[in-house]
């Protein structure tokens, strides 16, 4: 068995992982690093996941732990992937790393959308951008992957061959996508508390949210993002309106381009959060509309799914050589 070491295993993604590694036929847990929760059981953290893993504790952060470990997975803050490149580039493993911190080309595009200068610039062009359905042959070679945002992850399955086919104008698209709160990760704030999010729904971010970066690097496009916080646990749904360029099906398109994606569905049907729950699927269509020249593509999925824990597993598969589905399932559930 591979064994990986878990960092920000306390987290809501790394719970995720942890569950998904439970199922992994050739991957375990070898240690799960937490920061507070260092020395709690996992199960005091991840009650959910108490019969899979009865006995284990959170560890604290000692890269001697790495050692009899064969891969990283890393969900941690924004920033701490940075502070422990050192650390981690020394113990030489394949590591995926879901933090923002080395998914944009360049140090400049970093610092404009994050608001601080990159520690690691020297790093960046060492990771992948892990998108397994855009990227797959650089992951399956790569030491390093960046796995993607939640709400790129879907904006970009939406649009990208929609422009790649010259079907959509790349300028002035608009992505409106909304997400469970779970994107916000476990420790709940005043906008993500019961009450500010209960029969409530909200925009934020306006003009500003820094996925709009890794949406302009996946597409090429330039895109008006507008992220909405959705009363729902997990699940992201995108939105996307786009200037149609030349006659043509935008559903065909996309069926031609995801036949061979074993985690993308493409269907008639508008899709629901729900379908994708506890899964790596996306489901996508898409629609032209004459009146007003004008494509409509739509994407959902789970944002600790295909948007975090699930495409870092199908990254670490193809990394390693595994089946690139293993420890995957393309069912939500549902109801
Ligand atoms: N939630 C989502 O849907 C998605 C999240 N992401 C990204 O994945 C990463 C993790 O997200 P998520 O699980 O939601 O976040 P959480 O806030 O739920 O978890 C954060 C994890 O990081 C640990 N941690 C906090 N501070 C430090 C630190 N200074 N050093 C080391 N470990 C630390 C926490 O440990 P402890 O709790 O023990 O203190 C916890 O395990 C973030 O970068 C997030 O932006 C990306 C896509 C989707
Ligand atoms: C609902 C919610 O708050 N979502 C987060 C995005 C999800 C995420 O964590 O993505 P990154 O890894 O790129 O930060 C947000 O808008 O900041």
């Amino acid at each position: 068995m591979i064994r990986a070491a878990i960092l920000g295993a306390s987290g809501y993604v790394g719970g995720e992982l942890m569950r998904l590694i439970a199922g992994h036929p050739a991957i375990k847990v070898g240690v799960a690093f937490g920061a507070s929760s260092a020395g709690q059981p996992v199960s005091s953290v991840h009650p959910h996941l108490a019969l899979a893993y009865a006995s284990e504790h959170f560890a604290r952060w000692d890269p001697k732990k790495l050692r009899g470990c064969d891969l990283i997975l890393a969900a941690l803050p924004h920033g701490e992937t940075q502070r422990l490149a050192d650390q981690l580039v020394a113990a030489d493993l394949p590591i995926v790393d879901l933090g923002a911190d080395f998914r944009l080309d360049s140090a400049e595009q970093f610092e404009r959308w994050y608001g601080e200068p990159h520690a690691r610039p020297d790093l960046l062009s060492t990771f992948v951008y892990g998108l397994p359905e855009f990227h797959r042959e650089e992951i399956r070679g790569a030491a390093r992957v960046a796995a993607p945002g939640c709400y790129p992850t879907a904006a970009s399955l939406a649009l990208r061959p929609l422009i790649e086919a010259g079907l959509v104008e790349p300028t002035g698209i608009i992505v409106d996508a909304a997400s469970g709160v779970s994107g916000a990760g476990r420790g709940a704030g005043a906008g993500t508390h019961f009450c500010a999010v209960d029969g409530n729904f909200r925009a934020y971010g306006l003009l500003g949210h820094r996925h709009t970066a890794e949406m302009e690097m996946m597409t090429g496009a330039s895109i008006l993002f507008t992220p909405h916080l959705a009363s729902l646990s997990r699940g992201i749904l995108a939105t996307c309106y786009a200037q149609a360029r030349q006659p043509g099906d935008p559903l065909q398109v996309l069926r031609d381009a995801y036949a061979n994606e074993r985690f993308v569905h493409v269907g008639e049907m508008p899709p629901e959060t729900k379908w994708a729950a506890g899964s790596n699927a996306a489901f996508l269509t898409a629609r032209y509309d004459e009146r007003t020249n004008r494509i409509i593509s739509l994407a959902a999925i789970d944002n600790l799914g295909k948007g975090a824990a699930g495409q870092m597993i199908q990254c670490a598969n193809l990394m390693l050589n595994l089946d690139e589905a293993a420890g995957l399932s393309t069912m939500g559930i549902y109801p």
